[in-house]
C-alpha cells in the first residue's frame, strides 16, 4: 500500500482564504479589524522566522498584526507589563508569546497573565480547563489544525483508535482532549510508555509529537491508519540541511492509508488556525457571528 499524503498547504490556503473572506466582512458591515500582537523574547533565529511568516500571514489575511522585539534579558515585570497593556487594547484581539521563552522568565505565569478571551495559542489555564470540560474555550492551534485535517479525511472520528505520542502542553495533551472530545478512544504514549512501538500500533490515528527526527517506522504503524506528524526537526544529511518530521515517511508512507509530510503538513496548519483563532477572539469580543468550521 502507498499512503495517501495529506496536502496540509493546501488546505491551510484554504483555511486562510475562509479566514480572509470573514475578515473583509467584518470589515465591511461592522469597520472593525481583527488584530494580533506577537511578542518575541530574544532573538532565537528559528522563533524569528516563524514570528515573521506569522506576521505576513495576518497582514495577508486583512488582520493587523503588532510585533513587539524584546531583549532576551527583559525582565520578567517588563514583560507581564508588556501583556497587561496588550490585554486592555480594544485594537488587540489575539495574544500570542512565542515560546519557549528564555529560562529566567516563568512561562506559566506570562501565559497566565493573558486575558483569556485573547489567548490564541490556548494555553491560558482557563483556556485548558474549558477544552477538557468539553466548553466553548480558545483551542491550541497546532491540535485544532490537526483535528481539521482528520475530520477532512475521515468525517466522524467515533469510536477511532487514537494513539498520542507525545504529553506537552502545547501539543499531546491539547490533541488528545480534542481527539476524546470526538469519541475517539484515546491512548497518550511518551518516554516511560513501555513497549512503545506495540502501543503505535494500536492507532486508527497515530500522532506524533515527539521532536525526535524520524524516530517512527513504518513497522510501529497500523497499516491502513492515518499518520499526523507533528514533529519539526532540522537536520543535516548529506551535507544539506533539511526538515524532518517524527515519524520515518519513506517506510511509513508504506504502510499507512494517509501521512502528513513534513514540510508542508501540520505547520501550514498551525499558522492557519492561528489566523482563526484571531478571528473567533475577535467576533466573540464584539459579539459578531463566529466563523463555521474554523473551530473545534
Ligand atoms: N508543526 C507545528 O506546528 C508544531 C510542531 N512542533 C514540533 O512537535 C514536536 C513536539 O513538540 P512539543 O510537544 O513542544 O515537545 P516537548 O519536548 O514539549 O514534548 C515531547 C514529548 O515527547 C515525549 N518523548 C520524548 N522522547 C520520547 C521517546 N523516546 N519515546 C516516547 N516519547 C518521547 C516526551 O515525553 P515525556 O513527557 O515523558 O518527557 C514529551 O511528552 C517538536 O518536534 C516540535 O518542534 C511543536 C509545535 C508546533
Ligand atoms: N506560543 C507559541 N505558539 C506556537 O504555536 C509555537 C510556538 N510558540 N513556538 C514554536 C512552535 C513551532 N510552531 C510551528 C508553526 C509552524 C511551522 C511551519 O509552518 N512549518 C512549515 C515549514 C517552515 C520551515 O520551512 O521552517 C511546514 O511544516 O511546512 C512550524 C512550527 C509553532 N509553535
Amino acid at each position: 500500500m502507498t499512503a495517501r499524503i495529506i496536502d496540509g498547504k493546501a488546505f491551510a490556503q484554504d483555511v486562510r482564504a475562509r479566514v480572509a473572506e470573514h475578515v473583509a466582512r467584518i470589515k465591511e458591515a461592522n469597520g472593525i479589524t481583527p488584530g494580533l500582537a506577537v511578542v518575541l523574547v530574544g532573538d532565537d533565529p528559528a522563533s524569528e522566522v516563524y514570528v515573521r511568516s506569522k506576521g505576513k500571514a495576518t497582514v495577508e489575511a486583512g488582520m493587523n498584526s503588532y510585533e513587539h522585539r524584546l531583549p532576551a534579558d527583559t525582565p520578567e515585570s517588563e514583560l507581564l507589563a508588556l501583556i497587561r497593556r496588550l490585554n486592555e487594547d480594544p485594537a488587540v484581539h489575539g495574544i500570542l508569546v512565542q515560546l519557549p521563552l528564555p529560562s529566567h522568565l516563568d512561562s506559566n505565569l506570562v501565559i497566565n497573565t493573558i486575558d483569556p478571551a485573547k489567548d490564541v495559542d490556548g494555553f491560558h489555564i482557563s483556556n485548558v480547563g474549558l477544552l477538557g470540560t468539553g466548553q466553548k474555550a480558545m483551542v491550541p492551534c497546532t491540535p485544532l489544525g490537526c483535528l481539521m485535517l482528520l475530520r477532512d479525511l475521515h468525517g466522524s472520528l467515533a469510536g477511532m483508535e487514537a494513539v498520542v505520542v507525545g504529553r506537552s502542553n502545547i501539543v499531546g495533551k491539547p490533541m488528545a482532549q480534542l481527539l476524546l472530545g470526538d469519541s475517539c478512544t484515546v491512548t497518550i504514549a511518551h518516554s516511560r510508555t513501555r513497549d512503545l512501538p506495540d502501543v503505535c500500533r494500536r492507532g486508527d490515528i497515530l500522532v506524533a509529537a515527539v521532536g525526535r527526527p524520524e524516530m517512527i517506522p513504518g513497522d510501529w504503524i497500523k497499516p491502513g491508519a492515518t499518520v499526523i506528524d507533528v514533529g519539526i526537526n532540522r537536520i543535516e544529511r548529506d551535507g544539506k540541511k533539511r526538515l524532518v518530521g517524527d515519524v520515518d515517511f519513506e517506510s511509513a508512507a508504506k504502510v499507512a492509508g494517509a501521512i502528513t509530510p513534513v514540510p508542508g503538513g501540520v505547520g501550514p496548519m498551525t499558522i492557519a488556525c492561528l489566523l482563526a483563532n484571531t478571528l473567533t477572539a475577535c467576533c466573540r469580543a464584539h459579539g459578531l457571528r463566529e466563523p463555521e468550521g474554523l473551530t473545534a
